[in-house]
């Protein structure tokens, strides 16, 4: 499996190990419009907008939209970097779709996991550049899909004086106050981004970082304004999905934009090259634990003590939005 002609063929978009996929490159059954795909040819930028109201949290289905619509875009030769959003202005991802983790069906409870595990292996190791645009909240699992691209941007908020419009979106790893833990690939991923004591501390505390905090520790790249700009780049609005066409003005949108564009001008060989360097690693040596992580993470997740934290946090979750 490790061998340099495996290694070049997961990074050129071409599965050697098929064996867990679950979309095998063809249409997931609910594909729908859970991941709006949108390409723009003449820029070699493509587009992937979640949009799985109400918080674009990842269920099984989602995760085989989100590789389905990620192998899609790859397979056009003209497209070089894409960016990935989400329709919700508070919300980049919420994370696992806690109610996957519940009282889980036996059956379903492996395949979802074997959906997120794809996703790791499909968006880490994509040949495209892929750039995140965390407009909200990126907790848990959110953190992982942005920690997955290549660059993060990540909107300030609206830190409106106004208390109601008050909105300050937060990113990371923040499983143990759920009490449960990140899985070691996921894990490794936060020590990779922010270096080795910074994950350290998050990991064991499940730090939430607003983006002033994620930026200085590394875990975005840039932030920007909650503003719009007067003059973005106009090529932007062709790309942007229906759902979203009213904010083309979007400073994150424009920035997430940019560094696309910047990414789309480096030669394609040069940067896949360049990423295999530092990612082939690590994802092969998933792949050589992926049946062993699947059987750890049913067995952990369907103890006693860990469904009655999960219980009681879907529990909390519900009575604070029925407050709202
Ligand atoms: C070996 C074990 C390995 C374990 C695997 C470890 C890997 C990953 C773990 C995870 O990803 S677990 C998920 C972690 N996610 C969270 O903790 C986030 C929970 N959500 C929130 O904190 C908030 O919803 C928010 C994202 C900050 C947004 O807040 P806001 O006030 O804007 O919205 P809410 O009113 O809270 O929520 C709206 C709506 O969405 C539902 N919802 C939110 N998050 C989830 C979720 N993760 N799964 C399912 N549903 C979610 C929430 O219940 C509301 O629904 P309604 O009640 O309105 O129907």
């Amino acid at each position: 499996m490790n061998t340099p002609r495996a290694r070049a063929m997961l990074f050129m978009g071409r599965r050697s190990h098929q064996s867990h996929a679950p979309h095998k490159h063809s249409p997931p059954a609910v594909a729908n419009d859970l991941v709006i795909s949108t390409v723009d040819e003449n820029s070699g930028i493509a587009m992937l907008t979640m949009n799985r109201p109400p918080a674009n949290s990842l269920s099984l289905e989602m995760n085989e939209a989100l590789c389905y619509s990620l192998k899609t875009v790859e397979a056009n030769p003209k497209i070089q970097s894409v960016i990935l959003s989400s329709t919700n202005p508070k919300i980049f991802s919420a994370g696992l779709d806690i109610t996957e983790l519940v009282a889980p069906d036996n059956d379903r409870l492996p395949r979802f996991w074997n959906s997120l595990q794809q996703v790791y292996i499909d968006l880490y190791g994509s040949r495209l550049a892929t750039v995140a645009a965390i407009q909200g909240h990126a907790p848990a699992a959110g953190c992982f899909l942005a920690m997955s691209c290549d660059y993060r941007v990540m909107s300030e908020g609206d830190t409106n004086n106004d208390i109601k419009k008050k909105h300050v979106p937060t990113i990371g790893l923040n499983e143990t106050q759920l009490g449960i833990a990140a899985p070691p690939w996921m894990g490794q991923l936060l020590v990779r981004t922010i270096g080795f004591r910074q994950a350290e501390l998050a990991l064991a505390l499940g730090t939430l970082f607003p983006p002033e905090q994620a930026l200085s520790i590394g875990l975005v790249d840039d932030i920007v304004p909650h503003q719009q700009v007067e003059s973005g780049d106009h090529k932007l609005v062709d790309l942007l999905p229906s759902q979203i066409k009213d904010q083309a003005q979007n400073s994150l949108l424009q920035k997430a934009y940019t560094q696309a564009q910047i990414y789309a001008k480096i030669p394609p060989q040069a940067r896949v090259a360049s990423k295999m360097v530092t990612r082939e690693e690590h994802i092969f040596r998933m792949i050589a634990k992926r049946d062993e992580d699947t059987q750890h993470f049913c067995g952990f997740v369907t103890q006693k003590a860990v469904q009655k934290n999960l219980t009681a946090y879907v529990e909390a979750l519900k009575n604070k939005s029925a407050k709202k």
